[in-house]
């Protein structure tokens, strides 16, 4: 239902008519309204969310398309264990949003109701201690949550009527958190923003000797059987002299990594976050884009370095049978629900600041009505982080690899009631807790791979969060 008013009498009325039907359907009902507002930098939003909804925020940043999204306090939320991860996030779309009374200025992608979060990378494996907060699957609908496009600016919030709610419950609350988030707002906006160059304690790798163990027997699983591809991570435990704040990290991953992803997912006393350059898929209305992302070099110290390593990367034949598979695998999944799908024959390069890749990517028409959550479970995972054939590979992981990805490498993004959203795969990223972040990096094993090789290349995708952590 959309309507187009947005007084506070208005919104108490509205609010007092959901919680009616609440109590009679027995089903909540979601309420929300959006105001277009001035100017706000994503990032001082998210600081002085901190103090209304520590714990409960979200931030996602394209600085490349000017978009922004930034979420606090949590109006509804769904956390899952095992398979269930998908069809609950379905069903938290098209029940709790789709139905959402919406008032305001409405129109806008990416304002209203939606929810944010991520799934596991394997919902069929345990999560560790880190990760047990996240189960296999994290969402949830904030109570405020602050659109960016470009210039424009929307606040949209949020409140979910459950059957015996008041109405004046609601509008107190709103009140007093639009108070302070504002004040606060004015407060930081003051404040420059305070660089914390975070001091290391000591840090914790994952063994080179275990690690070529494992590649080597990786090597040899995909040369004595139907395996083509597994691609393999490991982590590095850092632990430093203060505790963490996502705000400093977020801060010089918006500096540093332009040309990425910049997001972050709290829960409790940790938050996931990280700059990833891979997007696994974004639907608007029938319209979709994705991308192959696999085959790496390092970047060069000179132009004609970097040229030269550009050069050898879009030549070698091993990087680009790993990108290959990756391009058959993501044409083949979107070409049984796109009626148009448009993929280049040739890898481009995609350029990050410490890494480029081989690129290719991908448009397609889907039906309108499609939601992106299938989208991503019929996605997740590429050959890009899982492998090839798919159900091997994961199987492969699950019994060697020696860590718990959790989010790391997983689907992780945003869906609106309409089934519209956008998700990237959560690579280049850290979980953070008090004074520990844990880094995750992973590489693609083919027949053809040396374990050194690879090791040095899971070293250079460190680079993003090594530097974020310690302020630079
Ligand atoms: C697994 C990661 O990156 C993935 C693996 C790549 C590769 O093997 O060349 C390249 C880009 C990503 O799809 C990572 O960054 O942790």
């Amino acid at each position: 239902m959309k309507l187009t008013f947005n007084k506070e009498k208005d919104l108490y009325r509205l609010i007092s008519k959901e919680i009616e039907r609440a109590n009679s359907t027995r089903c909540p009902q979601v309420v929300s309204e959006i105001k277009v507002i001035e100017q706000i930098e994503p990032l001082d939003f998210y600081r002085a969310a901190g103090k209304i909804a520590d714990g409960e925020r979200f931030y996602w940043e394209q600085q490349v398309d000017q978009f922004a999204l930034v979420g606090a306090g949590i109006a509804a939320s769904t956390r899952t264990e095992g398979r269930s991860g998908y069809l609950a996030v379905r069903d938290m779309q098209s029940q709790l949003l789709r139905s959402a009374t919406v008032c305001g200025s409405e129109g806008v992608t990416g304002t209203g109701p939606l929810i944010f979060g991520g799934f596991a990378f394997d919902s069929d494996k345990q999560s560790s201690k880190d990760w047990s907060l996240f189960g296999s699957g994290y969402f949830f609908l904030p109570e405020w949550l602050l659109t960016v496009y470009g210039q424009h600016c929307y606040l949209t919030r949020s409140v979910v009527c459950r059957p015996g709610d008041h109405a004046e419950a609601f509008i107190k609350k709103m009140k007093i958190q639009e108070h302070k988030l504002f004040s606060n707002l004015t407060e930081i906006k003051t404040e420059s923003f305070i660089e914390k160059h975070n001091l290391l304690k000591y840090q914790t790798d994952q063994n080179k000797l275990e690690w070529n163990k494992l590649l080597n027997e990786a090597i040899h699983a995909i040369m004595s059987s139907e395996l083509n591809k597994i691609v393999l991570a490991r982590s590095r435990v850092l632990v430093y002299q203060d505790t963490l704040a996502s705000e400093s990290v977020l801060h010089a991953l918006h500096e540093k990594q332009r040309g990425t992803c910049v997001f972050c997912l709290e829960n409790g006393r940790s938050a996931f976050l990280g700059a990833t350059p891979e997007r696994l898929i974004k639907k608007s209305g029938s319209h979709i884009e994705s991308a192959c992302l696999a085959g790496s070099a390092a970047r060069g110290d000179t132009n004609e370095e970097d040229r030269r390593l550009g050069e050898w990367l879009l030549h070698d034949s091993k990087n680009r049978i790993e990108h290959e598979y990756v391009v058959t695998t993501i044409r083949k999944a979107l070409a049984e629900v796109c009626r148009q799908l448009s993929i280049p024959e040739q890898p481009l390069l995609m350029k990050n600041k410490y890494i480029q890749h081989l690129y290719t990517p991908v448009t397609g028409v889907c039906d309108e009505r499609a939601s992106i959550v299938q989208l991503v479970e019929r996605l997740h995972p590429t050959p890009a982080l899982g492998g090839l054939p798919r159900q091997n590979a994961i199987s492969w992981i699950r019994g060697h690899e020696m860590l718990d990805r959790g989010f790391y490498g997983s689907p992780l993004g945003w869906c609106d009631g309409e089934g519209n959203g956008d998700f990237h795969v959560a690579i280049r990223s850290a979980l953070i807790h008090k004074e520990t972040a844990v880094l995750f990096a992973g590489c693609g094993v083919v027949r053809d791979s040396d374990p050194n090789q690879e090791f040095e290349e899971t070293a250079l995708k460190f680079s993003p969060m090594l530097r974020a952590l310690s302020g630079r």
